[in-house]
This record gives C-alpha cells, structure tokens and sequence, in this order.
C-alpha cells in the first residue's frame, strides 16, 4: 500500500503488567481497529526461524537453539545485568521500529490504528503517537489478577512492577485512560468511546 492521502491516527496502548491492557487491545479489534502488537512480534521475530536469530546468537552465544532465542535463560542474563539487557534492545528495537513502519504502510487507509506496547513510555517514549491511551485499574484489584496466575509468586510481580514505570505517572502522561476496574461491559463501553472521539480527530499534519 502506498502512502496517498491523509495516513491514520496513532494510537499508543499501554499499561502495566494485569492491567486489562491485552483484554482492551481485544476490545478495539473487535470494533474493527487494525492493533500492533509489539510483544507479539518480538516473540515472532525470536522464534524459531525468526530473523532476529543470528545476531541474538552472536552477542549472546548458545542463548538460541531450534526453537528460537531461550528466553527463560537469555530472561536469567540480561535482567540481572543492565549492560546485557542493552545490548539485546540495541538489536530487538530497531526490528520492531521497521515492523511498525510496515504496519503503517499496510494500513494506511485506516483512520485509526494501534499501537499496543508494553513498556511504551519505559522504552520507546511517545515518539510516533499521536496520542496514548493508558489502561489502569485499582493496585489491588491489578495485584488479584497477576497474582492469580499460573507461576506467579509475590516475589516475582515485585520484580516486574519494580521494572515498570509507576500507574500514576503513566497515567499523569497519557491522553485517555481506560479504567478497568469495574465490569468488562463497563471497560467496552469506554473503548467504544474513545474510538469514536478519535476517529473524529484532527491529526496534526497530512
Ligand atoms: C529477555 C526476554 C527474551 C525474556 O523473555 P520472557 O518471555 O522470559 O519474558 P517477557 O518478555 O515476558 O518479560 C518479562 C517481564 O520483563 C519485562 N521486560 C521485558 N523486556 C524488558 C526490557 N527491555 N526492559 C525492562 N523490562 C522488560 C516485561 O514487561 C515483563 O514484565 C525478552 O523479555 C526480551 O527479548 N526482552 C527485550 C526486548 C524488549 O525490550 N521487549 C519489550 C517489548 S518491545
Ligand atoms: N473490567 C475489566 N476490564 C478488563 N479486564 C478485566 C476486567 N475485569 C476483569 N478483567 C480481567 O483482568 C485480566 C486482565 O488481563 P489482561 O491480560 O488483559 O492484562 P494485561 O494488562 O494485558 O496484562 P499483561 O501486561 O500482564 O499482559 C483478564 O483476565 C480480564 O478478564
């Protein structure tokens, strides 16, 4: 697809870990909005045959195999050593800016298209969006769900969280807030909303 006429409102998608992030990006699929998910072609990327093999290999030798990068034992290194973990974003983000490149290309039509990402305003920054959206919920209700979980325990969510930027600064950064905290249809109905308000807004340049 080429890039003629106005190109798509950016959205970014955010929020920490058992936020109801995955269950909106959901939401705005089923209302027809063309989602990126970042997490999704990291993995994709790492996995068996994925082009980001070779140079993981290189700086990190025996880390992959068959299967793609050995994520529990490449996970083991790099969070326990911030030069490590520098040197594994210095090769995944640039893959992931040239994938979202493509994905715009690909949706250029669209008015609205997302940009689901983790830890958007811990890595990438804002850069590229014209708006973000924070999903966020009560720190208990968020410390049920992770907790809940198949093999989560105390220890590692306190690891997780102590990684991610605190929800009241995300949520002092965002544009819109999606509250998960009550019911899903309550969550829907929000999503629904926003879309909308969106798709009526003016971007800031052709
Ligand atoms: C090291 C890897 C292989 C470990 O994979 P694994 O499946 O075991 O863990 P997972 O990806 O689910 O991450 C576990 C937790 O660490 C956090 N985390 C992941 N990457 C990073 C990072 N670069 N910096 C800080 N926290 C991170 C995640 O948010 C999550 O809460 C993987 O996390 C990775 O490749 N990370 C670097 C790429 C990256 O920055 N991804 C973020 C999305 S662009
Ligand atoms: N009102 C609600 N809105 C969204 N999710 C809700 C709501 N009520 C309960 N949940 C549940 O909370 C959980 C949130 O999980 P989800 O996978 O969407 O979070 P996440 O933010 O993507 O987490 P992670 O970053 O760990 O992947 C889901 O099991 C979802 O069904």
């Amino acid at each position: 697809m080429t890039r003629t006429g106005p190109r798509p409102f950016i959205l970014g998608l955010t929020g920490s870990i058992g936020m109801g992030k995955s269950t909106v990006a959901r939401m705005l699929r089923d209302l027809g909005v063309p989602v990126f998910d970042a997490d999704a072609e990291v993995h994709r990327m790492q996995g068996p045959n994925g082009r980001l093999l070779p140079a993981i290999e290189a700086a990190f030798p025996g880390l992959t195999g068959p299967e793609g990068v050995k994520r529990a034992e490449l996970g083991a290194l790099v969070f326990g050593d911030s030069d490590a973990l520098s040197r594994l974003e210095a090769i995944v983000h640039p893959a992931v800016v040239a994938e979202r490149s493509d994905f715009i290309d690909a949706n250029w039509h669209e008015p609205l298209i997302v940009f689901d990402v983790p830890l958007l305003f811990e890595k990438t920054g804002r850069a590229g969006m014209d708006a973000v959206v924070v999903v966020s919920a009560p720190a208990d209700e968020q410390r049920r769900r992770v907790l809940a979980r198949p093999g989560m325990t105390e220890d590692k969510f306190a690891d997780i969280l102590a990684r991610q930027m605190p929800d009241g600064e995300k949520r002092r950064r965002a544009d819109y807030v999606i509250d998960t905290g009550a019911s899903l249809d309550n969550t829907g109905a929000q999503v629904a909303r926003m879309v909308e308000s969106l798709q009526l807004r003016p971007k800031d340049d052709g």
